[in-house]
């Protein structure tokens, strides 16, 4: 099976259509499995920034009723779509936000209708695009929303370290009260089936963090663990689930507690992300658990500062795609 990965560079003004290119001109490098990229994007972007790179990059029209085939070194599949005014690398652009959604959308379509095995992101400027009028946290509740999925699960993986989110995109002020029994069980549901389904952890055993520092200190700095943490993993654990804690973050992200967890479950994003990022940083990989298809994508932003300047790291967009592709293997067996 040659799975078909559909790739979104994301901001054409940040690193990712230099990433794209790189990821065609790495493919022999990586002795890499087969996979049929394919980019939706402005092939003239595209085009440009292989030039500009001094780069080769042949772009070969996606046909969606041809068998799936490899991808040649040096190339890309692309499904077309214009830009609405040419990218400038670094500044961003409001008119060209609409692009970077359309991709998004007919991806997630693709998707869903089985065109894709899986998809793999680059990243995108969260601000420009609401900047343009559309409500936009993140890829991961896009997709959630374009899949119909109540609820879905970003967690990042680097090395032997996942680090699941219980909340994603949202303010600190509101994390507390968006932690509820309902929230945690559907999450802990989630991350559970897919550490044994999708990575094949025979009984997956998750660690919990606290919401608060020292977890809450019995009561004194905080209730959420006595009053929904506590009793949301007493329940879970009655149904057979291998579950520790909920411990202190900065206790549970020692050494030896995570040696005793497959997965971390952390209360927000800044208490968990950090963590993995300066595990990993640069080869980790975001994958977006619960969704009816395969979604990975890097771990890393638009990085506007560096964008045109041919700096761009590609390695956690190769590990991505390695982990989307490995994903779709398992999935076909
Ligand atoms: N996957 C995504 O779509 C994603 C992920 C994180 C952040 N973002 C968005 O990106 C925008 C900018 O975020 P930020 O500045 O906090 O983070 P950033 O990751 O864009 O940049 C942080 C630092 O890391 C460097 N860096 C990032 N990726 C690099 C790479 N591949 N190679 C070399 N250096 C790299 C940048 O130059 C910068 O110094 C924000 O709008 C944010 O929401 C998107
Ligand atoms: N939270 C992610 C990170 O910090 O790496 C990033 O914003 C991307 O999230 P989405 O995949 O939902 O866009």
């Amino acid at each position: 099976m040659i799975p078909r990965i559909a790739f979104t560079p994301g901001e054409p003004a940040g690193i990712g259509p230099e990433l794209a290119v790189r990821l065609a001109n790495s493919r022999a490098a990586d002795r890499r499995r087969a996979a049929q990229i394919v980019a939706l994007s402005d092939p003239d972007l595209l085009a440009d920034t292989a030039d500009r790179m001094n780069l080769p990059l042949n772009l070969i029209p996606f046909d969606p009723h041809a068998p799936a085939a490899d991808t040649p070194d040096g190339s890309l599949f692309v499904q077309p779509f214009r830009l609405a005014e040419t990218a400038v690398p670094g500044r961003l652009n409001v008119a060209n936000a609409p692009f970077v959604i359309d991709t998004l959308q007919s991806a997630a379509r693709g998707c869903l209708q089985r065109r894709f095995d899986a998809l793999v992101t680059g990243p995108v400027h969260k601000g420009i695009i609401n900047e343009a009028g559309v409500p936009f946290s993140g890829h991961t509740e896009l997709f959630a929303e374009a899949a119909g999925a109540e609820r879905v699960v970003m967690m990042l993986a680097a090395d032997e370290l996942r680090v699941a989110l219980a909340t994603t995109h949202l303010p600190l002020k509101d994390v507390s009260a968006a932690i509820t029994g309902e929230r945690l069980q559907q999450v802990i549901l989630i991350l559970h089936q897919s550490l044994r389904d999708q990575f094949r952890i025979g009984a997956p055993r998750i660690g919990v963090c606290g919401l608060n520092p020292h977890a809450g200190e019995g009561g004194h700095l905080g209730r959420e663990e006595i009053d929904v943490i506590e009793p949301t993993l007493d329940r879970l654990r009655a149904q057979g689930l291998h579950l520790l804690g909920p411990l202190p973050a900065d206790t549970l992200f020692t050494p030896p507690q995570l040696a005793r967890c497959d997965a971390v479950l952390a209360m927000y994003h800044d208490q968990g992300l950090p963590v993995l990022k300066f595990k990993g940083f640069g080869h980790a990989v975001n994958i977006t658990l619960g969704l009816p298809f395969i979604r990975t994508s890097v771990d890393h932003g638009t990085a506007l500062n560096i964008a045109g300047r041919n700096e761009a790291d590609c390695g956690s967009l190769r590990a991505a795609l390695a982990q989307a592709v490995q994903l779709a293997e398992l999935r076909a067996l």
